[in-house]
Order: structure tokens, then sequence, then C-alpha cells
């Protein structure tokens, strides 16, 4: 930056007042002469000045946008795996896992330690450290932009894919149809059945399908891990809905919010009330939904409080069963797409020896029937290997209680 120039002296003349009348007028003459110079000076120092203080208001204008543009722009939540010298951290980036190798701005490097949640921007520079509060709101809910599942990585479940198409993925995308007929589309779609049939794919599918942001909730957490805050989590989930929309809120284990009234009166149980008269309230205001649609699953759908079945809530009931033979059939399929299979693997009888199975049981099987192959120092999978995966399951699970046998949802 160029040097403050000094201001001049003022000009100064001592003019003898007893000179002849031609002198003092000659030495007025210079010293408004000098006048004049000083004059010239400072007009030109002005408009340096007012150069400078141009330039400067530019700067500060850009820094200005700058800041703003920061303030707005989206910024992600990373866990620090590890702290190396040279302020530098690795980062794994919550939704993806991705681990990334980034700067920590000398600011705030004293205060970042391996295990903190981060903001990082879109160049993973570390923006801020989460405080417990906000950490709170970033560890209750999954954001995952593009949720990688597809219809077509679910089996079994065809009639339950086109009911939630129908009810959450056709609003989205034609909401005028529903203008043009003149109907409101349902409010909330509950998904029920027991664990592991795919009830979070396909909410994750439909965010895919209708390029929505998946911001997921799971019930149980709110009411375990994030004691006292449930009803101000649930508000933040509707808020962040409405900033990224278009959107899905997927509840998970919503009946550990949305339980039956019991008798007791203990104060967990009122601030499991408080969570879930939150809940019901964003619903109920939720009149101009835009683009944000809700889904909830449960497996215990008989221990549900029935308040949140009423209309304008979840009024879209879709069972999500245990697959029968043929859509395990399909579910091996999709689950060994990327397997080196050997010919004579048997699907169809692989999916008679399974009934019972849910879809992530099937999914442990193969990768079962992947580790036998790869114990026998084989790249091809048998069926004998599946047969032999089969066999360890089972014995496993007769020693910790079938898994199927634990839930209710009717
Ligand atoms: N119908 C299915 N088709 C293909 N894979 C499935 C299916 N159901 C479950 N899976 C496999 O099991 C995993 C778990 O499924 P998912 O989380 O969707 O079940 P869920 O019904 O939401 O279970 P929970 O009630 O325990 O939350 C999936 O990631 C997928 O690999």
């Amino acid at each position: 930056m160029s040097r403050s120039p000094s201001i001049p002296d003022r000009p100064h003349r001592d003019i003898d007042s007893d000179l002849p009348d031609d002198e003092r007028l000659e030495a007025l003459r210079g010293h408004y002469e000098d006048l004049v110079d000083v004059n010239e000076q400072l007009s030109a120092q002005l408009d340096d000045a007012e150069d400078r203080r141009q330039r400067l208001r530019e700067k500060v204008d850009r820094v200005e946008r700058e800041n703003e543009t920061l303030k707005s722009s989206s910024l992600y939540i990373a866990t620090v795996e590890d702290v190396l010298d040279d302020e530098q951290v690795i980062v794994k980036q919550h939704g993806n896992n991705q681990e990334v190798l980034t700067d920590v701005s000398s600011r705030i490097v004293d205060r970042v330690e391996p295990g903190d949640r981060v903001a990082v921007n879109d160049s993973f520079a570390i923006q801020s450290v989460l405080d417990a509060e906000t950490d709170a709101r970033a560890q209750s809910m999954e954001i995952t932009e593009k949720p990688e599942v597809s219809y077509a990585d679910i089996g079994g479940i065809d009639e339950q894919v086109r009911e939630v198409r129908e009810a959450v993925e056709q609003p989205l995308a034609e909401p005028e149809l529903f203008a043009e007929v003149g109907i409101d589309p349902p409010s909330g779609v509950l998904l029920y059945g027991p664990p592991g049939t795919g009830k979070t794919m396909l909410a994750k599918a439909v965010a895919n399908e209708t390029d929505a942001t998946f911001i997921k909730m799971a019930g149980s957490e709110l009411v375990r891990k994030f004691i006292g805050e449930g009803s101000r989590l649930v508000r933040d989930l509707f808020e962040m809905a409405r900033e990224r929309q278009p959107a899905i809120i997927f509840i998970d284990e919503i009946d550990a919010i949305a339980t039956r009234r019991t008798e007791s009166k203990t104060s967990g149980d009122a601030e499991v009330q408080r969570t879930m008269m939150q809940l019901l309230s964003e619903m109920d205001g939720f009149e101009a939904r835009g683009e944000v649609r809700i889904i909830a699953a449960t497996n215990r759908f008989d221990m549900l409080d029935r308040a949140i079945l009423r209309p304008g809530r979840f009024d879209r009931l879709i069972e999500v069963p245990e697959p029968d033979t043929a859509g395990r059939e399909q579910i091996l399929e999709i689950h060994t797409r990327n397997m080196n299979i050997a010919d004579g693997v048997d699907f169809a009888a692989l999916a008679d020896d399974t009934d019972g199975y849910s879809g992530a049981e099937i999914e442990s099987l193969a990768t079962e029937a992947g580790m036998f192959a790869i114990r026998n120092d084989r790249d091809e999978v048998s069926h004998q290997d599946f047969a032999d995966a089969l066999e360890k399951i089972e014995e496993d699970d007769s020693s910790d209680v079938i898994s199927s046998a634990g839930y209710f949802y009717q």
C-alpha cells in the first residue's frame, strides 16, 4: 500500500508594511503563487485519497460478498480421524465416509482433536468445530444428498414399491396431477413389518429417484441418546427438510416416540410425549408441504399411538412383509450380482431353504458364502459354499434366539 503523502507546509512570507507599494505588491503576488501551489498539491493529495478510498470500498464490498457466500453456502459434517503435523488433519465426511486430508487454519488448529465433529466446506477446509448443540443436531440426523439405492436393488416387494412410488414419488414428481384432480396427496407414509425387509431401502430409493435429499432420524436415538432434546430435534428435522427440499424425511423406529400412552407418568414418558406432540404438530402445520414428503417405519405396529395414524398424518399404511420364496430368490440374485458365482448354484433351491429369512439375512447369507469360498482359496462361490453358509447361520441363530421370533408388527 502507498504511503500517505506529507501535507505541504503552509506558505509564509513576512511582508514589511513599510515597503514601497510596488515591492509589496510583488511580495503579495509571490505569496499568492505559493498559496496556489500548495492548493494544487493539496488537491492532488485529495484526489489520491479519494482514489484510495474508492479502492478500499471496493475491497470491503468484495470481502463482504465473499463472507455472505461463505455464510450462505452449505457446510458438510465430518469427523476428525487424525491430526497430523503442519496444521493438517484427516477427516471422514459423514454420509459417504470419504476420507480426506485437509488443512486447518491456525485460528482453530489448537481446538481440533481426533473424534471431533467439524463443519467442512466444498473444498473440505475445516470451517468450525461443532459445539455440543450443533453436534447433537448433526448426529441425530443422517443426511444424504443422493442415496445410492435404486428400485432395482430391492427384491420381492414389488407391490410395496409400487404403492410407495404412488404415494411419495408421484406427488413430488407430478404435483400438478393432484392439483388437477383436486385431491391432496397422502401426507405421510408408514411402512411396517419385520426388521431387515427393505423399509429403509425403499425410502432411500424414492429419494434417489426424485433427486430429493434423504434425511433420516431414528426414533430410538431421540429417546435414548438425545434425552431432553427430542422435541427441538424434531423441529430442526422439519426445518432442515424445508431448507433442503425436495427432501424425504425418514423417521425410523417411529414406535420409540409414538408409543401408546401409558398410565405411568415418569419423566421419561413425559419427554417422549413431548417429542411425539412436536412431531404431530409439525405434520399438522405442514399445509404448504411443498416438496417434502414424510416416510416413517416401524417393526412394532402394535405399539403405535393411533393418534399418528389419523388423516393428514401417517394416513397411508404399507406393510412390508418378509419375502416369499420367489422374493427370496430375487433378493439372492440382487445380492450376488457382483459376486463371482460358479455354474450350478441353484438360487431356487436356496430360496426354498431360507423360509423366514428377511432381505438382510439373505444378504448376510451371500456374504457368508463368499467367505467360505475365500477360506477355501477359491475365487468362485459354489453351491456348497451357500449350503455351508446356511448351516453356519442356522447354528449361530439357534444359539442366540432366531431373530424372526422377536418382533410383532400386526
Ligand atoms: N427387499 C430387499 N431386497 C434387497 N435387499 C434387501 C431387502 N430387504 C433388505 N435388504 C438388505 O438388507 C439391508 C437392510 O435393509 P433395510 O435397512 O432396508 O431394512 P429395514 O426394513 O429398514 O430394517 P429395520 O426395520 O431393521 O430398520 C439392506 O441394506 C439390503 O442390503
